[in-house]
């Protein structure tokens, strides 16, 4: 690493300097030269310059503007473009696969953010509590309303784990590399807004039974007349907790409710 960068922990900065991790994350990406890659927080670029040794082109996105300027130093004239900004807010450009060893505090927008994308693979450091929460099954403990919404869209895989001495400077917390295999379009539902807004109220209202936490959070899923909606959905799930309800479930729930709305659109007068 250059004398001139000084890892800074408050805007994420712990960079992965294990040449052995860093080459077994490239190879679980398994980049063929017709690909286009992304990266999400490139740092210093270590990651970078081994993805665009296999990729067709890199796109490195990098919030902190004397990183980036020392990354389109290092890649210029190269397959790698280099996208200074805040990756929760700049458009994604086309990608097959995204790389990254991510800042954990972004973790969970950034997850959602790419599954609205259309792609092969991710190959994705996280905080190792993170992963473990994404692989929750149904009825465990550590399912959340981020188990439903990472795993109706992709299979999630935990590939190794990371201790915190394989970074500089160490986090404070294990890390973990996950896959994340984004299901085909059969698996959407209508409308995704309505499907997390739904799976949030239920959250929210964990140890209630979904009728109620539904009826309650209503401003979160964005209806307004929930508590009779309510009545007309399958009574069996109503009479359920939050922690009960599998991802299939919930996006079977959402769609229903998606018509339901609809009706009661077309009966209001006028
Ligand atoms: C964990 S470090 C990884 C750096 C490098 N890829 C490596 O493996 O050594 C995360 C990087 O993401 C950058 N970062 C933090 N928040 C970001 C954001 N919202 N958008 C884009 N980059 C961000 C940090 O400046 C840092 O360089």
């Amino acid at each position: 690493m250059s004398a001139s960068i000084k890892p800074d922990k408050r805007k994420d900065q712990h960079f992965l300097i294990d040449r052995d991790v860093l080459r077994k994350i490239v190879d679980f990406a398994d980049i063929h030269g017709n690909e286009d890659v992304l990266e999400i927080g490139a740092g210093p670029g270590n990651l970078t310059e081994l993805l665009a040794q296999r990729a067709r082109h890199v796109y490195s996105i990098e919030i902190d503007p004397a990183l980036a300027s020392l990354l389109e130093e290092r890649f210029k004239d190269s397959n790698v473009t280099i996208i200074m900004g805040n990756a929760l807010k700049v458009a994604f450009p086309r990608f097959d696969k995204v790389v990254a060893n991510l800042p954990y505090s972004i973790s969970s927008e950034v997850t959602f953010k790419l599954l609205r994308h259309d792609f092969r693979l991710g190959i994705l450091m996280y905080q190792r509590e993170f992963a473990r929460r994404m692989m929750a099954k149904v009825g465990e403990s550590e399912y959340s309303r981020l188990s439903v919404g990472v795993q109706y869209f992709a299979d999630v895989e935990v590939l190794m784990k990371v201790p915190p001495r394989a970074f500089i400077p160490p986090p404070e917390v294990e890390s973990a590399v996950v896959k994340l295999t984004p299901r085909p379009a059969s698996y959407s539902v209508k409308d995704r807004g309505l499907f997390m807004g739904l799976v949030t109220a239920a959250f929210m209202g964990r140890r209630k039974r979904l009728r109620n936490a539904l009826a309650k959070g209503e401003h979160v899923v964005g209806i307004t007349n929930m508590k009779e909606l309510t009545l007309k959905l399958p009574q069996d799930l109503m009479e359920m907790r939050a922690e009960e309800v599998s991802p299939e479930e919930y996006a079977r729930l959402a769609d229903l409710l998606c018509e339901l709305r609809g009706h009661e659109h077309q009966d209001i007068p006028g």
